[in-house]
C-alpha cells in the first residue's frame, strides 16, 4: 500500500511537543462508553485518555446511527510497556527475517507498534477501539483488533480491500464518526484512532503536538 506514513517517519518525530498538560482521565468513570476488559491492568492505565482525547470520542458516538456504538478497548500505555511490545515485535520480525538492517526493522515494526519515544499510547493520546451494536456486542470489522499485518494478510490496514462488504461499511461508519470529530487514523491498523499526538500533528498540519509521552500517574 503506497502514501502511508509510517511512525518510524522523520517527519513524525521532528514534530515539536508543547505538552498542555492536561490530565488523564479514566474513561470508565467520566463517561458512559463501553469499555472492553481485554487489555486490563490493575492500575486502570489502559482506560485513561487525556480529557480532550474522551470529549472528541463522546462527541464521535453521539454521531453514530442509532444501533451502534463504540467499544474502547485500549488508551493510555505506560512508556516501558510501549518499549517492551515494540522490541518483542521487532525481535519477531527480526527472528523472520535476519538478513534486515537495523532500520529495515524498525521501520517494518513502527507498522504495527509505535516506537517507544514517539508512541501516541504513551502520551494519552490514541485509543484502539471498534463498534458494538446496541448491546455491547462487537461487531466484525474485518479483522480482530491488534491483527498484525503479517497474520492478516494487510487486512489490517485501514483501506485494504480483502474484507467483506459488512466489514467495510462498518470500518467506514467508525472512521466518519472519529475523524468528524477530529480524531486521525493510523492507516495500518484500522482500530488506532489519536488526537493532539505527534502523528495528528504531522497529519493535520498543526504546528506542534499538544501531548507527549508521560509517566504513569501515582
Ligand atoms: C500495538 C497496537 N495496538 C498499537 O497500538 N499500535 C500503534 C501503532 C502504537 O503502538 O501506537
Ligand atoms: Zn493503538
Amino acid at each position: 500500500m503506497t502514501g502511508v506514513i509510517l511512525m518510524s517517519d522523520p517527519r513524525v518525530a521532528a514534530v515539536p511537543v508543547a505538552d498542555s498538560g492536561e490530565r488523564l482521565v479514566d474513561v470508565r468513570r467520566e463517561s458512559e462508553l463501553l469499555v472492553d476488559g481485554r487489555r486490563h491492568d490493575s492500575a486502570g492505565d489502559f482506560a485513561k485518555v487525556r480529557r480532550g482525547v474522551l470529549d472528541r470520542l463522546l462527541r464521535a458516538e453521539a454521531s453514530l446511527p442509532q444501533g451502534f456504538r463504540l467499544l474502547f478497548v485500549e488508551g493510555y500505555r505506560p512508556p516501558a510497556l510501549q518499549r517492551r511490545y515494540f522490541e518483542d515485535y521487532a525481535a519477531r520480525l527480526c527472528a523472520a527475517h535476519p538478513e534486515w538492517s537495523a532500520e529495515q526493522l524498525r521501520s517494518a515494526a513502527s507498522r504495527y507498534v509505535s516506537p517507544p519515544e514517539l508512541a501516541p499510547h504513551s502520551a494519552g493520546a490514541a485509543v484502539d477501539l471498534t463498534l458494538a451494536d446496541a448491546d455491547g456486542h462487537e461487531l466484525d470489522l474485518g479483522t480482530r483488533m491488534n491483527a498484525t499485518p503479517e497474520e492478516s494478510s494487510g487486512a489490517c490496514y485501514t483501506q485494504a480491500g480483502n474484507i467483506s462488504e459488512e466489514a467495510r461499511r462498518h470500518r467506514d461508519l467508525l472512521g466518519a464518526a472519529l475523524s468528524t470529530a477530529g480524531l486521525v487514523n493510523y492507516p495500518t491498523e484500522w482500530w488506532h484512532w489519536s488526537y493532539g499526538d505527534r502523528y495528528w500533528a504531522m497529519a493535520t498540519g498543526a504546528e506542534c503536538a499538544l501531548h507527549g509521552p508521560t509517566e504513569p500517574e501515582p
